[in-house]
């Protein structure tokens, strides 16, 4: 039977924080989409999981998951250092997949997992949402109007408290370089780096420093760059793990005015145009992967083109690591 011509069965692998409220439901919630199974290696958490979500089948073995008749499609979303090693077996099953950002902790996995997709012609998604929510589409939409003029640079400053895990010296895989070279930095700046490449195009050169300030873990905490769009737009950015306060701001400045919003806060959008300065709340769905998850299933469908796939998300893991300097 067709794909188009059915319920989508979706399997998890992994099954932690992401899908408890950001992901999973909006699968369940989206018409023409199901979850029949979730797999992680802790049984006990798996049937929990299951249970308290309404699924059918749970697994401890992934193979079992990825070769389910009765699974369509696979959403990966364990840490990022295992995303390649199972991409590929759901590549070689032939069924379509989203993996959660980043896609894999270095550019040359990214281009691996990508191909193994693109030569047998099955879409491969990537968990960057932020292309699909109303509130940075509505910044997309005023670019593209010019309703700040036209666009000269953007920067981005990100920076968070050391936290009391970073202090405990407790295991955190976001911290640890075997699976996050960059540390927090490859968590977090993911997102906004892939959002600009969505608003600006391809990013044609870059560079960057990166360190480890404050010894804490293997991964680094600081990071800082500079870099250019294809469209001859500039951007800079910094991200620290280890002030005071959290700061998280955007600028995008035009010839006829600036657009300052948040990555991650829920703060106003601020727009200045050569009228004055105007401030927009725009709210996410309750499952912030709602519209992300819906247009996969429009992809699914021949309907539209999803806007976060292997070949975009790629990309800016090659930002990543001109930045992070990671062997390209
Ligand atoms: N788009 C977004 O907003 C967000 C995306 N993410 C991304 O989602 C992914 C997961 O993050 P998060 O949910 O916070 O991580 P968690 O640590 O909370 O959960 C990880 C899950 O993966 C499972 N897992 C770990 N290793 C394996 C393995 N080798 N095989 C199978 N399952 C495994 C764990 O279960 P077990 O140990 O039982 O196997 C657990 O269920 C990351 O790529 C992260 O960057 C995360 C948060 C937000
Ligand atoms: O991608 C992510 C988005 O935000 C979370 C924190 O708020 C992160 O932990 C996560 O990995």
């Amino acid at each position: 039977m067709d794909i188009k011509d059915k319920t989508i069965r979706w399997g998890i692998i992994g099954c932690g924080n992401v899908t408890e409220i950001k992901s999973s439901p909006a699968y369940q919630k989206i018409e023409g989409f199901t979850i029949g199974a979730v797999m992680r290696r802790d049984e006990e958490k798996a049937a929990d999981y299951a249970k308290r979500h309404g699924i059918a089948k749970y697994y401890t073995d992934a193979d079992a998951l990825i070769n389910d008749p009765e699974i369509d499609a696979v959403y990966i979303a364990t840490p990022p250092d295992v995303h390649k090693y199972y991409g590929l077996k759901v590549a070689e099953a032939g069924k379509p997949c989203c993996i959660e950002k980043p896609l894999a902790p270095n550019y040359k996995d990214c281009v691996t997992i990508t191909e193994a997709f693109a030569s047998k012609n099955i879409p491969l998604f990537v968990a960057y949402y932020r292309r699909t929510l109303p509130r940075f589409e509505q910044i997309r939409e005023w670019i593209n109007t010019n309703k700040i003029g036209t666009i000269r640079h953007l920067h981005w400053h990100l920076s968070k408290p050391t936290s009391a895990q970073d202090l405990s010296g407790d295991y955190n895989w976001r911290t640890d370089s075997k699976i996050a070279t960059g540390g927090y930095f490859d968590d977090l700046a993911s997102h906004g780096l892939d959002l600009f490449v969505h608003y600006f195009g391809t990013i044609t050169n870059v560079s960057g420093i990166s360190l480890n300030q404050q010894g804490l873990y293997t991964a680094k905490d600081a990071a800082t760059a500079c870099w250019l769009h294809e469209s001859g737009i500039t951007g800079s950015g910094c991200w620290n793990f280890g002030t005071l306060e959290r700061e998280d701001k955007v600028e995008i400045f035009g010839s006829e005015g600036k657009i300052v919003f948040s990555v991650f806060e829920n703060e106003p959008i601020l727009l200045t145009t050569t009228e004055g300065t105007t401030a927009h709340e725009i709210a996410h769905p309750e499952n912030i992967q709602l519209y992300h998850v819906q247009q996969m299933r429009d992809h699914l469908l021949g309907h539209s083109q999803h806007p976060s796939t292997g070949t975009t998300a790629t990309h800016t893991n090659w930002v990543m690591d001109q930045i992070i300097g990671n062997e390209i």
